[in-house]
């Protein structure tokens, strides 16, 4: 796909931002977004087509009807006006009577096409937006976590919702009609020519200034938009900071300071709609006046015409419709012309969201010949990391020439500072992260030349922070299944021995899971990831250990759970406790992103290096005692 890149040129709201604080104008800069796009652009309709194209068809027949809807309009005045002037023919009446069944016949046809126009532009928007809606989310799906980091979650979830719905807008709000309204003006001065040109020239005398007054206003009320969605976002912004902090809200009694903040924030939100409502207003007013003062000039024009040639009562009224239908379609095109240029902003971002090529690469990155060279056949080894390299950012090393082997069914533990890099080698070993030098390996071969879903169904992870997804219990147990197995999930629950913890809530297994586990402690997050680990059964597990202090209940049912999770596979846990670090086979001690030593707990302690000082330092702070 070719470059979609936007304009760098600064906008309203950074050069609005001098002076402000440095989180100001981060904001300022993410707000940056709602800038409007260069209307028509050949590029992104190029790129919109493939979303469109099946349902174009729906979209063929829907313009179709508004040109037919369009002509239809513009016949009803003329007719009118041919009615009106068979006023002093001998055969008016019959006239009258044939012309009123005839508009008649045509308003109803008119009404009856509207229906199924709108209907279906409408129909082949939607659709095309909800295929693009799960095209962007798909995509992300098979972005790589670095990915994840450096993009703000906001801007993700604006690419899928409002910019989506900026694309949706150009065919739900009718500026596609801007087609329609465009053939009805050229019809509209050809007929208005055709019957009487001198008093069509009256009328279009108002045009220029009644096109740069639009245009004046359009412009005022579209920096009042892009104002109204700054303040929107910063309103959303503080609401969404302020409801996940209410617990601190609360605790430190910081509800008035609250409140003020907001007023803030709504007054300001409440100015800018202000403003596009008095420009709205005062176009709408203007379009008007415009248009009573054009019929009071033909009218005018026509009375002074008269005493040498007269105008037919017909054509008055004939240009008097036609007057009032000609100001609406040249008040809309500026209107929807900024809805245009607004969806082609909101499919720029999009594209360029499209763009990135960070792939989590779902088949292997060599081709079959490299990854036989890669491969390093020893079945005895579960997984190996070797004289690896990695860093999140570049210039900023996070594991240095790391290597570490576990055999079979080895349980293997990585002990450190915080920070020192071992939650890493966990991401490694699942390729949510690529090492820059180095090869890391599951089951002898090189996670590069494994395809993504092979490779991490050898693993359950058991995270720090347990996430957990809204449904039940049993459903947050089968994560990634679509049905549940009910007697698998029984079973791993048993096998943790808490089986009774999760059937004594009310609902037994199918208990309702708020949004992030909210209405679960820690230690039954943990627990339920254990269960999902049990229920996944795979061959290594990797733990990451809660530093979080639990109750001692909840601390003893952890334990059976790691040991039963642990039972029959390989193990890297990343730990904490000391009971734990103790029974491992073997313990990797790290520092700065090195391992400075390994080997099991009373080697290490017997050695008196890094490893004896951390067991110290632990046991001094009397956690030695509770593990005993
Ligand atoms: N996604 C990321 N992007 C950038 N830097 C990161 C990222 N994740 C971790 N780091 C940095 O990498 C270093 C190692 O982090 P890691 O989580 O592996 O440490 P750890 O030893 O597991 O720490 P802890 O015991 O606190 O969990 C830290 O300095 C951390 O700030």
């Amino acid at each position: 796909m070719t470059s979609l890149s936007v304009d760098p040129k600064a906008t309203d709201a950074t050069k609005a931002a001098p002076g402000k604080s440095r989180a100001e104008k981060a904001l300022a800069r993410f707000h940056e977004e709602d800038r409007l796009g260069e209307g028509l652009d050949t590029r992104i309709l190029a790129g919109l087509w493939p979303f469109i194209r099946p349902h174009a068809k729906w979209l063929v027949i829907s313009l179709f009807l508004l040109l037919a809807g369009s002509g239809l309009a513009v016949l009803q005045p003329w007719l009118m006006g041919r009615t009106f002037d068979a006023f002093d023919q001998p055969d008016a009446a019959r006239t009258l009577m044939q012309m009123g069944a005839l508009i008649l016949v045509l308003k109803l046809f008119e009404q009856s096409i509207a229906f199924p126009q709108v209907y279906l532009m409408q129909l082949a928007g939607a659709r095309a937006a909800g295929d693009m809606r799960a095209h962007v989310f798909r995509f992300l799906h098979t972005r790589r976590l670095g990915f994840f980091d450096r993009t703000p979650v906001g801007r993700l979830v604006t690419r899928v919702t409002n910019d989506v719905d900026a694309i949706n807008e150009m065919f739900a709000s009718g500026t596609l009609n801007a087609l329609g309204d465009l053939v009805r003006l050229v019809l509209i001065v050809v007929v208005m020519l055709q019957r009487d040109w001198q008093l069509a020239l009256i009328t279009f005398v108002a045009v220029p200034p009644v096109a740069l007054g639009v245009m004046w206003t359009r412009r005022r009320i579209r920096d009042a938009f892009r104002e109204i969605r700054v303040k929107t976002a910063r309103m959303n912004a503080y609401l969404n900071e302020q409801i996940s902090g209410m617990a601190v809200v609360q605790a430190y009694a910081r509800e008035e300071k609250s409140s003020l903040e907001f007023d803030d924030i709504n007054e300001a939100y409440r100015q800018a709609n202000n403003r596009s409502i008095v420009f709205d207003a005062a176009l709408d007013a203007a379009i008007e006046l415009v248009q009573s003062l054009c019929i009071a000039a033909v009218l005018w024009y026509a009375g002074v015409r008269s005493l040498s040639d007269r105008v037919s009562f017909g054509t008055l009224v004939t240009f008097v419709a036609y007057i009032e239908m000609f100001f609406v379609p040249i008040r809309d095109l500026s209107a929807r012309m900024t809805q245009l240029q607004s969806a082609m902003a909101g499919a720029e971002r999009i594209f360029q969201l499209l763009e990135n090529n960070e792939e989590d690469a779902p088949v292997p990155a060599a081709s079959e010949g490299q990854a036989e060279k890669v491969e390093k056949k020893d079945e005895s080894i579960a997984f190996e990391l070797d004289h690896v390299d990695f860093e999140y950012k570049p210039g900023v090393p996070i594991l240095r020439d790391v290597s570490i082997q576990a055999g079979k069914g080895e349980k293997i533990a990585l002990v450190g500072a915080t920070g020192a890099g071992k939650t890493t080698v966990a991401s490694l070993l699942l390729r949510l992260y690529e090492a820059k030098e180095g090869h890391v390996r599951v089951f002898g071969r090189d996670v590069k030349a494994t395809q993504r879903d092979e490779l991490r169904k050898k693993f359950a992870v058991v995270p720090q922070e347990v996430f957990l997804f809204p449904g039940t219990i049993a459903s947050n147990i089968a994560a990634g299944d679509v049905e549940v197995d009910e007697a698998r999930v029984v079973r791993a629950l048993e096998r943790i021995g808490a089986l009774d913890l999760f059937e004594r809530r009310e609902g037994g297994l199918e208990a309702k899971v708020e949004e992030r586990g909210s209405n679960f402690s820690a230690g039954e997050r943990q627990l339920i990831a254990f269960a999902r680990a049990l229920y996944r059964d795979p061959p290594i597990l990797v733990l990451d250990e809660a530093t979080a202090n639990i109750d001692s209940d909840t601390e003893a049912r952890l334990q059976k759970a790691v040991w039963a999770a642990m039972q029959g596979r390989t193990a890297l846990i990343i730990a904490h406790r000391l009971s734990t670090i103790r029974a491992v086979d073997r313990i990797v001690v790290f520092h700065k992103g090195r391992v400075v030593e390994q080997g099991n707990h009373d080697t290490l302690l017997a050695q008196g290096g890094a490893y004896a000082r951390l067991y110290q330092l632990q046991f001094s702070r009397g956690e030695a005692h509770a593990a005993e």
